[in-house]
């Protein structure tokens, strides 16, 4: 299968321009309405769809973006790998606004998200030692790099449920864990498109330095901006740059689409019909 790379874009990138035949598509999904309609298209010769995670104009908080219905949908319209970029804190003098870090690993501190398509009724555990493609993953480092950014190799991300931001001793408590960025969105994200045997990398660009930071204070949303506003050019030619190498490679050797492979536990004669139905999409592969 020819790979279709679909870009989800975080705060401040609502809109992918310079696209080839595209258009904003409406998909409905088992599990809701995704955040957004759909932008799909080419760029050069791979296949793009674009979805900007809040909705255009940042209508979903954090808390509340259809992260299930957002990745069903772009698995549905045949997507094979997705890019997150977004944007997020620094808990690292070294790790400044405007880098960029190339996401691995996450730490889990969401609470009030569904956070997986299996359940009663059909019940799956994927492995998520590794929620990221390495493949992908190095694929973002080197567009990132070449569209002339100082770019972090890996980052501890902690995804945390805002909206609000943290506390001086939260911020505080992540820096003494070894966390390196914080940001609102990235889980569950990630541990959907295992399920769904997505290829899945995170490009995280820092903004600010989260309220740890003596000489930086709290965190203002005008700052944020101005660092996305900046960065804006960086990141179209990253994705540029994504597409052109996945062009070049037909297929992942990692292994993310065969994620479900001995993942799903119940019996076929105990599943669900309907919770089973749900998930053509996502599962189809291993649920016939
Ligand atoms: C605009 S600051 C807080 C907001 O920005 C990040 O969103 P995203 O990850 O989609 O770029 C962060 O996670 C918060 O949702
Ligand atoms: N400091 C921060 N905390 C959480 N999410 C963010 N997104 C951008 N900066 C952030």
């Amino acid at each position: 299968m020819d790979r279709h790379l679909a870009i989800i874009g975080g705060s401040g990138l609502y809109q992918i321009d310079g696209m080839e035949e595209a258009a904003w598509r409406s998909v409905e999904s088992p599990f809701g309405t995704p955040s957004d309609e759909i932008l799909t298209g080419r760029l050069g010769a791979v296949r793009l769809s674009f979805l900007p995670r809040h909705g255009r104009g940042h209508v979903h908080s954090p808390t509340d973006v259809p992260y299930r219905a957002n990745i069903d949908a772009l698995k549905r319209i045949g997507v094979t790998d997705v890019v997150s970029v977004s944007a997020c804190g620094s808990f690292r003098e070294e790790m400044a606004p405007g880098d960029f870090v190339i996401v691995d690993p996450f730490i889990d501190r969401t609470f009030a998200r569904e956070k997986s398509f299996f359940g009663s009724g059909c019940v799956a555990h994927v492995s998520l030692a590794e929620p990221v493609c390495p493949e992908l993953s190095t694929t973002a480092r080197a567009a990132a790099e070449a569209a002339g950014v100082r770019v972090h190799d890996c980052g501890t991300y902690l995804a945390m449920e805002g909206p609000q931001f943290s506390t001086l001793a939260e911020s505080r408590m992540y820096r003494a864990w070894g966390c390196d960025v914080i940001g609102m969105t990235n889980m569950p994200e990630a541990k959907l498109a295992r399920e769904a045997e997505l290829c899945y990398a995170s490009v995280a660009m820092i903004t600010d330095y989260d309220s740890w930071h003596p000489e930086h204070g709290a965190v203002e949303i005008t700052q944020i901006i101005e660092t996305l506003k900046g960065n804006a050019e960086a990141a179209r030619s990253m994705v540029t740059g994504i597409a052109r190498a996945l062009s070049e490679k037909p297929s992942c050797e990692a292994g993310c689409d065969r994620a479900l492979e001995h993942a799903v536990m119940t019996a076929p004669e105990k599943r669900d019909p309907q919770v089973a139905a749900k998930l053509d999409a996502v599962a189809g592969r291993v649920l016939q």
